[in-house]
Formats: C-alpha cells, sequence, structure tokens
C-alpha cells in the first residue's frame, strides 16, 4: 500500500538484536518492520527492492571467525542469489534509489568490512576502514555519551546535541586504511558520533572512550548521509526503563534517546521517498 514506510531487519548466522531493532522501527513509526532471515533473501524469496530502510543488527555474525562481520561481508559481497540479482547487486540498487541503511554494532562492523562506510565518493563495495579489537583487549559493556557533530550529513542524527547508548562489543575500534582516509572523514564530517565525557566533549580517555577508536569515532555515515552505522546500540535505549539509573534519576523522558534516530530514519522516508 502507498504511503507506508517499510523496514527490514536482516536477521541469521549470530544476529541477536533484530527483534529490538524491529521493535524500535515500528515505535518510531515505520508501518512495516520486517524480520527477514538471510537464507530468504539468498533463496530470493524477499527482496530488498520492497523495503525502504535497511537495518543491520548487532550480534555474533559467524562467531566473529575472521574478525567480527567478516565472514558476513563476503557472504553479502559474493553469495549469489536464486533466479535473481546478488545482494550486492540488490544493496547497490537500494542505494542508487535513495533508501536509507543503519547498521549497529556488528551491522556496523559487516557495513564497514563490505566498503558501504565511508564509501568516500559514493565508491561502494571498496574497503577502506575496519574496525577492530578495543585497545583494553577485552569485551567492554558499558553505557557511552555521545557528541554529535552538527555539520555531519547525516540524516539519522539531525536536529541532536548529544546521546546516552550503550556499548557491547569487543571489535570497536575504528581505524581508517590510510591517514587520508581519515582526513576526507573529517573534512567531509562523515563521523556524526563521537565518544565524549559528560559534557560532551570528545574523548579518547578510557573508560568513556570504550575502545580507543580513532579521533574518538563512535559513528560514521556515507557522503548522503543515508547510509550510517554506529557501535553503540540505540535499540537498546527505546523506553526510560531501559536507563541504567532510572529507579535513581528523576525527570527522565518517558521516550529512550535510542529512538530519535529510528524517527529520523522514519521522517526521512516519508519526505523523500514515499
Ligand atoms: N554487540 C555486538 O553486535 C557485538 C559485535 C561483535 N561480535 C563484537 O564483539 O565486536
Amino acid at each position: 500500500m502507498a504511503g507506508q514506510v517499510k523496514a527490514v531487519v536482516i536477521a541469521g548466522n549470530g544476529t541477536n538484536c533484530e527483534r529490538e531493532v524491529a521493535f524500535a522501527c515500528r515505535l518510531a513509526g515505520a508501518e512495516v518492520a520486517d524480520i527477514v532471515h538471510i537464507a530468504e533473501f539468498l533463496a530470493g524469496r524477499v527482496r530488498l527492492e520492497d523495503y525502504h530502510f535497511l537495518n543491520l543488527a548487532g550480534g555474533f555474525l559467524d562467531g566473529d571467525d575472521l574478525g567480527s562481520a567478516k565472514a558476513g561481508a563476503n557472504r553479502l559481497l559474493h553469495a549469489p542469489v536464486a533466479g535473481g540479482p546478488s545482494m550486492a547487486e540488490q544493496i547497490r540498487r537500494f542505494v542508487e534509489d535513495g533508501k536509507l541503511i543503519m547498521g549497529v554494532c556488528n551491522g556496523f562492523q559487516l557495513m564497514v568490512k563490505m566498503g558501504l562506510l565511508p564509501a568516500l565518493d559514493g565508491n561502494l563495495m571498496q574497503q577502506s576502514a575496519t574496525l577492530t579489537f578495543n585497545d583494553s583487549g577485552r569485551f567492554e559493556d558499558r553505557w557511552t555519551y555521545l557528541a554529535v557533530d552538527g555539520a555531519s550529513p547525516c540524516v539519522y542524527t539531525r536536529g541532536l546535541d548529544g546521546l546516552y547508548l550503550p556499548v557491547r562489543h569487543g571489535e570497536g575500534k575504528f581505524v581508517p586504511a590510510s591517514d587520508e582516509v581519515l582526513a576526507r572523514i573529517e573534512a567531509e564530517h562523515l563521523a556524526p558520533l563521537r565518544y565524549a565525557d559528560e559534557q560532551l566533549r570528545p574523548t579518547m580517555d578510557y573508560p568513556l572512550n570504550p575502545n580507543g577508536s580513532t579521533r574518538a569515532i563512535a559513528g560514521v555515515c556515507d557522503p548522503t548521509g543515508r547510509l550510517f552505522g554506529l557501535m553503540p546500540h540505540p535499540e537498546a535505549y527505546l523506553h526510560r526503563t531501559h536507563h541504567p539509573r532510572w529507579t535513581r534519576e528523576e525527570d527522565l523522558p518517558e521516550e529512550g534517546m535510542g529512538l530519535w534516530l529510528y524517527r529520523n530514519a522514519v521522517q526521512f522516508i516519508r519526505e523523500n521517498i514515499l
């Protein structure tokens, strides 16, 4: 039916946040938020073209073997699809059609390793950065303050100053492939989110910066602002009671901050795609 915002979350091979992400899309106003197993896509039973908003959820794709999301990236880049265009081709068309992709945590790692981020000059499927082991050498599970770059083209962070969201990952350190890639990311404001202190000043200090990420980068977008990935989990803060101190902090708003990113995505689709 015309006028419906349709989101899809790819599941399978070790994702574990698909339900929360689909719920976030619905809370944000998407009329459709399907959870679809990757096997359904590869069998040609479901096509990306039927959706506006592709979500790549967190988890442990292929058990983090070969590095988080690396095997999953190869699957999406190279596996054939029965009786139709490959996933890589479907994703390319999806992006050309002006649609939205958001990857959270393992989904962000997947986007970076597929070359969907930062996709400088619109070059998709050419990896130019990675996400690797946290400097602490261990899995980090904690809440983080995030400063928003208001000059970023990122569709999802429009109108926001800062966020408070949890991270839970072992490989969250963003590392660009070269100084030139980093310089381009900075010059084009493709890092909309940075780990920060409570006053929202970006920081390299552990544990405020939980992984030692280059320039404290916590999230990256492409030059169009429609492709976006972040290590923190916005789908894990949708309601007041998700906040770690909700029983003690007064005046917490009913709505969690993570929902704002999904609201911006849904609004963008209504205004620009439908
Ligand atoms: N929460 C997640 O998505 C974790 C991503 C990945 N398995 C890591 O540990 O880095």
